[in-house]
């Protein structure tokens, strides 16, 4: 029998945390908590590079030849663990060498005798850490900083890929990334770590949890806490003191992803994803409208202006997905959730009234409607998402009812990040976004090469209109353009150009064909066209 298209998307009530939570099943909660092996860390060894230009000082070719090397096999053969994949991933750059502590105007513990082996970050000599009024530390430009230009590029202090703690019990509790985090912090705990902590914000414990105890399982947080407690047991600080470095962890770490944005092969990258505290990255604040973004290779962490900046100018990054950062603000602070109220410019801004009134309901497009999607043939999963991008989502809720009608979104205009129907039901803009991609895929595997070129397209408006500058989903929704295009015999010039040129400037260094040769090679469209449009890159550099 025919799925009736609704039965896909549900709608959740103006509480937006729920939306992208998927459900998961009960893991059994084993009372055993394991005992941590100590290794700590001596970070007054850790050093980097201090230079003009970091794009050119890092030694590029050496990193992706070690990266190919890494992945070649298959990562999922494997467990893959972090320390391994910190060997694996070599970091060469050139410049002056600082010590870490230096850089950060500290004096270390101990004077070191010699620097670690390899160096931990490359900086830009344009930026420095400054008091940010009402922020603490921030990033701050010293001279003029062009956009597309790479100002940092670390492997974090201490961090842990997600798949050495996915089988824990309580791996399915919301906090449970930043607990284990936290544990291996502990686990690494050294005099010269504590001292460089000493920095990080918070300076007290804070009062704010990041639990959702409504629906938390609660054996499994009681597991997850024991785990934590026993960790931070050894470890000779008063429990104030191991509360704030948990809080440092939970206000400092930031997840890093591998070719997140790319869409055929991405899941290839999977097991490379984790999250870490980082001693010089941590200083940048957030803002909603952000001119700094960020790609990882590995736990390789790189940073890059979006937009010119002039001297005494701060440098922000963003704390949320890019496609949140037009939602409506309500959401935005909602999904950001940290321990201060943002108060960059569109933060000054009031939402619109229709969005503020009434009860809203999001349409959610969350990874089990994904998968539903992706199982559905071609031609019905292009008319399931017309639909829902045109508000058809009559669930049983609202069976009696009429269909309310999302207000299609002109992506050649600037709109709200939002779509919303008279019955106050929302489609924020960054799920619309999420189903024409899928949409597009489908045309694409159905050869309907001239709707899906329109779609690729209207994505990319979109991008260019309600995401940050150089958005790096711009080079994937180009590079799929331009293979549609190349399908209909038609002029890709102007996309192929557009893909290469965007990715250049989110990337912050020309590694297109390194970074997309695969994404293109799994493409649906015929040998040919993919031969035609990589004879159209320019090559690696080797
Ligand atoms: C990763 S740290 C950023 C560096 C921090 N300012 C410091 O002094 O170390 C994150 C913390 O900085 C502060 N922060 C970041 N962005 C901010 C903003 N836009 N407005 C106010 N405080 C902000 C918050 O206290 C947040 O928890």
């Amino acid at each position: 029998m025919k799925q009736s298209k609704s039965q896909f998307f549900s709608k959740t009530s103006d509480d937006f945390a729920s939306i992208s939570m998927p459900q998961s099943t009960p893991k059994r909660v084993s009372k055993k908590v394991k005992q941590l092996k100590r290794t700590p860390l001596d970070c007054d060894a850790l050093w980097g590079w201090q230079t003009e230009d970091v794009a050119s000082a890092v030694d590029w070719n050496t990193l992706q030849k070690a990266f190919d090397a890494l992945v070649a096999p298959s990562l999922w053969a494997d467990k893959l663990k972090y320390q391994k994949l910190v060997q694996a991933l070599p970091l060469r750059a050139s410049g002056s060498k600082t010590p870490l502590f230096d850089l950060l105007g500290r004096t270390a513990v101990k004077k070191p005798e010699e620097m670690s082996e390899s160096p931990h970050f490359a900086v830009s000599s344009a930026i420095a850490l400054q008091e940010s009024p009402g922020k603490g530390r921030g990033w701050f430009a010293t001279k003029t900083i062009e956009a597309g230009t790479l100002v940092l590029v670390e492997r974090p202090l201490v961090a842990l890929l997600d798949v050495e703690w996915r089988d824990e019990p309580w791996a399915d509790c919301s906090s449970a990334d930043t607990a284990a985090l936290g544990m291996e912090l502990a686990k690494s705990f050294s005099r010269s770590l504590a001292s460089l902590l000493e920095q990080f914000h918070p300076k007290e414990p804070t009062s704010i949890s990041s639990a959702d105890s409504e629906d938390e399982d609660i054996e499994a947080l009681t597991a997850m806490e024991d785990a934590v407690a026993s960790s931070w047991k050894q470890i000779d600080l008063s429990e104030s003191a191991k509360r704030r470095l948990q809080d440092v962890v939970r206000l400092n770490s930031l997840g890093f992803y591998t070719n997140s944005e790319q869409l055929c092969h991405h899941c290839n990258f999977l097991p490379l994803t984790g999250s870490g505290v980082f001693a010089l990255a941590s200083g940048f604040n957030h803002s909603c409208e952000p001119s700094v973004q960020r790609f990882s290779i590995g736990d390789l962490t790189a940073f890059v202006t979006n937009q010119k900046l002039e001297a005494g100018t701060e440098l922000h990054i963003t704390y949320i997905e890019s496609e949140m950062l037009r939602a409506p603000k309500s959401l935005r602070s909602q999904s950001l959730n940290r321990d201060f109220t943002c108060s960059c410019p569109p933060c000054g801004l009031d939402d619109p009234p229709e969005l503020k009134t009434g009860r809203r309901t999001f349409m959610r497009v969350d990874a089990p409607v994904q998968a539903k999607l992706s199982l559905l043939p071609p031609e019905e999963r292009v008319e399931t998402i017309a639909a829902a991008l045109q508000g058809q989502m009559d669930d049983e809720e609202d069976a009696e009812e009429e269909p309310p009608e999302v207000d299609e979104e002109d992506a050649g205009e600037a709109t709200k990040g939002a779509e919303k129907s008279e019955k106050n039901t929302v489609l924020l803009g960054k799920d619309a976004q999420e189903l024409r991609v899928a949409q597009a895929m489908a045309l694409m595997q159905l050869g309907r090469w001239e709707e899906a070129l329109q779609t690729w397209r209207q994505l990319a408006a979109f991008a260019c209109h309600h995401c940050p500058p150089y958005d790096e989903a711009l080079a994937v929704f180009a590079t799929q353009a331009a293979l549609c295009a190349l399908e209909m015999k038609a002029d890709a010039s102007q996309y192929v150009k557009s893909a290469i040129e965007s990715h250049r400037m989110a990337f912050g260094f020309d590694c297109f064909r390194w970074r997309y040769q695969r994404e293109v090679e799994e493409s649906s469209v015929s040998a040919g066209v993919k031969e035609s449009f990589l004879s159209r890159v320019p090559s690696r550099t080797e």
